[in-house]
């Protein structure tokens, strides 16, 4: 069978982790250092039900509610990963900003998400540092009806369950089963 190659973009507010998520998920490690990506794009290769897949994996820069995103970020992108912070309701808010623009650019069809939310770790050391719970964010999951998980890049916990996560963004179904 002839390998397939997607490509999927992790978006969101800057330093909740984009990069963090990346580099743990394609590189096994974690970066304790906050550098401001511009944009990296990083390969991973996935067997899935026995089909080769070549994921090109884009670590964008952080966006806020102002910024336009660049129409290759619509065009040649399969799938995303929209990343907040749970002890950031800011970049939460963007994460639906993002997702809104997404739709519209698209034209208002279904596009394949996961909703992430990262830095899990710091919510169970400082309970009172969470901003966002996961009842909320399920809610938004199930409203948007696409998987959710919350993530720790540096604790390289639940970082997508590769098979089924990157299966239902490779495949670009837009219906998932939970
Ligand atoms: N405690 C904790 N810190 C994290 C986690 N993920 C990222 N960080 C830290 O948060 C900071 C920002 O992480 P980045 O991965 O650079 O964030 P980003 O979203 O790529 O940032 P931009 O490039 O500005 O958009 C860094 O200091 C990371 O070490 C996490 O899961 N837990």
């Amino acid at each position: 069978m002839p390998i397939r190659q997607r490509k999927i973009a992790l978006m969101g507010f800057r330093s909740v982790g984009k990069s963090s998520v990346t580099i743990q998920y394609v590189e096994n490690h974690f970066v304790d250092s906050y550098d401001p990506t511009i944009e990296n794009t990083f390969q991973k290769n996935h067997k899935i039900n026995g089909q080769d897949y070549v994921l090109d994996v884009v670590d964008t820069a952080g966006q806020d509610e102002y910024s336009i995103l660049p129409q290759t970020y619509f065009m040649s992108v399969d799938g995303y990963i929209l990343v907040y912070s749970v002890n950031s309701r800011k970049s939460f808010d963007v994460v639906k900003i993002i997702h809104d623009k997404l739709l519209d650019m698209k034209g208002n069809i279904k596009v394949p998400v996961i909703l992430v939310g990262n830095k899990r770790d710091v919510a169970e050391q400082f309970p009172g540092e969470r901003e966002v719970s996961e009842d909320e964010a399920k809610g938004l999951a199930r409203k948007w009806e696409v998987p959710f998980m919350e993530t720790s890049a540096k604790e390289h916990e639940n970082l997508f369950r590769p098979v089924k996560d990157i299966h239902y963004l490779a495949h670009c179904t837009c219906t998932y089963d939970s």
